[in-house]
C-alpha cells in the first residue's frame, strides 16, 4: 500500500514539474567572435531549458561565456549556430516586449538623476510613463528597502544601496524575467549577504525567473534552484546541477551538511572538467 502511494506521490511530482511552462530554452548553441586575432569560440553546443519561478545560477571561471550566454539571451549577442526561445519567442521580442530587466556589475545610475529619476528611465525609452509610472517606482523602491531615497542622487548612496537601487530600476518594467550579471561582486562580504538575502526575499515576492552570474560557489549554493557549471575553451556547460535544499534559505544554511555537499558537487564538476586547476 506504501508503496503504491510513494509511485502515486513519484507520478505528481512527475506531473507537477510537466505542468512547468518553459521560460528559455536553448538547443545547439554556439557562438563565434570574428576578432583581428581570428575566431573566439566563446560558446559551444550549449543545450539548456530554464522554467518560469527558476533561480538559475551560471558558474564558471573567467572567459567561459557566463556574459555572453547571458547577453544572448537578452538578445545583446546573437548566436552563429542553434536556437534559443526566452518565454516562446525570439530573444528579440522578449527584449522588444520588455520581458526582462538586466542588472549589471555595476549599477550603472546616471549620477545627475534622482534616484526616482533613474528609476523612470526604462519607463520612458519604452513610453510607459504616465499615472501607472509613479507608483512602480514606490512600489519598488520599497521592494528594494529605498523608500526614503527617492530625492537623492546616486553619488549619495552606498555601494550596496546604488545596487538595490539598480535592482528596483530593473523590476520597474515589471519583467517576468530577471537577467543578473555578478551583480554583487564588488560589494564587502557583509554587503554581499545582505544583497543575498534582499534578492531572495524579492524573488520569493514576485515569483519572477532569476538568472544570475556569479563567480562565487557560495553564493550560487545560497541562491539557486538550478546551478549550470560551465567550462571554457570554448564554453560550454559541464553540469546542471538541481538544488535540494529548500527554496526559502537563510543565512544559516551555510552551517549545514547539505550546504556543503552542494557546494562540494559544484567544486568537483569545475574541477573535473578541468575548469579550475
Ligand atoms: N565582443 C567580443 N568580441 C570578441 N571576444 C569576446 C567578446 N566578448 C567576449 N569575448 C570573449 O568570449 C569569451 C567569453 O567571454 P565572457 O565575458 O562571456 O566570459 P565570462 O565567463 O563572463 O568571464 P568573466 O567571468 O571574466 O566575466 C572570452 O574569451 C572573451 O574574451
Amino acid at each position: 500500500m506504501l508503496a503504491i502511494k510513494q509511485v502515486m506521490d513519484e507520478q505528481t511530482i512527475d506531473q507537477a514539474a510537466e505542468l512547468k511552462r518553459s521560460m528559455i530554452s536553448i538547443e545547439d548553441l554556439s557562438l563565434v567572435f570574428t576578432t583581428n586575432d581570428g575566431p573566439v569560440n566563446a560558446l559551444s553546443n550549449i543545450n539548456l531549458n530554464i522554467n518560469e519561478g527558476d533561480f538559475v545560477s551560471f558558474i564558471g571561471p573567467s572567459g567561459c561565456g557566463k556574459t555572453t550566454l547571458l547577453r544572448v539571451i537578452a538578445d545583446l549577442e546573437q548566436a552563429t549556430s542553434g536556437s534559443i526561445k526566452v518565454d516562446g519567442t525570439s530573444p528579440k521580442d522578449a527584449r522588444l516586449n520588455r520581458l526582462y530587466g538586466y542588472v549589471f556589475q555595476a549599477p550603472g545610475l546616471l549620477p545627475w538623476r534622482t534616484i526616482q529619476q533613474n528609476c523612470a528611465l526604462p519607463m520612458e525609452i519604452s513610453g510607459r510613463s504616465g499615472a501607472h509610472q509613479q507608483k512602480q517606482i514606490d512600489k519598488n523602491l520599497k521592494m528594494v528597502g529605498l523608500q526614503d531615497f527617492h530625492n537623492k542622487f546616486p553619488w549619495q548612496l552606498s555601494g550596496g544601496m546604488q545596487q538595490r537601487a539598480s535592482i528596483a530600476r530593473a523590476l520597474c518594467i515589471n519583467p517576468q524575467l530577471l537577467l543578473m550579471d555578478e551583480p554583487f561582486g564588488a560589494l564587502d562580504e557583509i554587503t554581499r549577504d545582505h544583497m543575498n538575502m534582499e534578492l531572495l526575499r524579492i524573488w520569493q515576492e514576485t515569483q519572477k525567473t532569476v538568472v544570475f552570474v556569479t563567480h562565487s560557489i557560495d553564493e550560487a549554493v545560497l541562491l539557486s534552484t538550478h546551478i549550470v557549471v560551465m567550462s571554457p575553451r570554448p564554453g560550454r556547460i559541464v553540469k546542471v546541477i538541481e538544488s535540494p535544499l529548500p527554496r526559502l534559505k537563510t543565512l544559516a544554511l551555510r552551517d549545514q551538511a547539505a550546504f556543503h555537499q552542494l557546494a562540494a558537487e559544484i567544486r568537483s564538476a569545475l574541477a573535473n572538467d578541468h575548469a579550475i586547476d
